[in-house]
């Protein structure tokens, strides 16, 4: 295996794109001392990621992808290297600063039930950020909270009902109604429908994509599914055995990937999954009416009118 970095053209160097870069890799290295002995998880990364852009990070179960999105998040430290989150060194920023930063990074993760608070209503859950960040008294923190559950789709009618009531598809809105509270610039996406069925997939997908736009995001859209990837990602990134191998904008990647390991994963993958997402019978509408689900036996739903 060729053991450096592929990048195309302007995949990370080069001119600074239009508004520059909000994340800054920089020759990050993560080692994980274990009973076992030490894994070196991440080794030698440097990527950027663009304002307003989405990075896809693909890779095989193990390559590092999650552990490069904790250390972009600033969830831990790296070994050795630097992350820059908006111009700011995030070894060099600590207490009050550190949430402040935080808060303007959010993740979305791959099982939205298991990421909201089950005792908690779907609104509670939303303003929850905003309580702890003490932004806004009681009632303007559940206002808000109904504004970004409509913005994503969820009927605020449910407001007071509980994540357990709403279908897989629904919760993950709800989770990043959540995400958005903070009005963060990042949202670092984890698997985030990979838990949900195909046709759900692609709602969730389009509902991401369009809060990018309307509202400036940045995405890191961390997936196994290559075909989303394409679909999605402005440049992919590929992870192998903790380095990324290549970077470039994604039709060039998928049109001539240059790293053999990065040939070799879409060879193997595309024929199979190539675009299995089917496009929605009818275009997303973020204002739709959702009828959250109520689980009337172990894995049986009925739609609550
Ligand atoms: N906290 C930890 N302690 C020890 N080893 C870890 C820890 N977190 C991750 N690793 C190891 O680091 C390597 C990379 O793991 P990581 O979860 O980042 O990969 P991944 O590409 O996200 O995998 P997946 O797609 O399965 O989530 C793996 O060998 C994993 O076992």
């Amino acid at each position: 295996m060729v053991d450096v970095t592929v990048e195309h053209d302007d995949a990370r160097t080069g001119a600074d794109g239009a508004g520059g870069y909000l994340i800054t890799a920089d020759g990050v290295d993560k080692v994980f001392s274990t009973r076992a002995g030490d894994v070196h998880a991440v080794r030698d990364v440097s990527l950027s990621v663009r304002h307003g852009e989405t990075l896809g990070l693909v890779g095989e179960s193990g390559s590092g992808k999650s552990t490069m999105a904790r250390l972009m998040m600033g969830l831990m430290p790296p070994t050795s290297g630097t992350i820059t989150f908006d111009g700011v060194d995030l070894s060099a920023v600590h207490g009050r600063e550190m949430r402040r930063l935080r808060a303007r990074m959010q993740m979305v993760f791959q099982n939205p039930y298991g990421s909201l608070l089950p005792h908690y209503s779907v609104s509670a859950n939303v303003a929850e950020p905003l309580r702890l960040h003490k932004r806004g008294d009681k009632e303007s923190r559940r206002k808000r909270a109904i504004e970004l559950l409509t913005m994503v789709g969820v009927n605020p009618r449910f407001a007071d009902h509980y994540p357990r009531q709403f279908s897989g598809g629904q919760q993950q809105r709800v989770a990043i109604a959540r995400a958005l509270a903070l009005e963060p610039k990042l949202l670092m996406c984890d698997e985030p429908t990979s838990s949900l069925d195909v046709s759900i997939q692609a709602q969730v997908l389009a509902l991401l994509d369009e809060l990018r736009t309307s509202l400036g995001l940045t995405l890191v859209f961390i997936s196994h599914n290559l075909a989303v990837v394409e679909r999605f990602a402005d440049r992919v990134a590929v992870m192998c055995l903790g380095q990324v191998v290549e970077i470039a904008p994604t039709e060039v990647l998928f049109d001539s990937p240059r790293h053999p390991y990065t040939q070799q994963l879409l060879a193997a993958v595309l024929p199979v999954t190539k675009d299995p997402l089917p496009a929605p019978a009818t275009p997303w509408q973020p204002r739709a009416e959702v009828l959250p689900l109520r689980e009337v036996a172990p894995g049986h739903f009925v739609r609550e009118a």
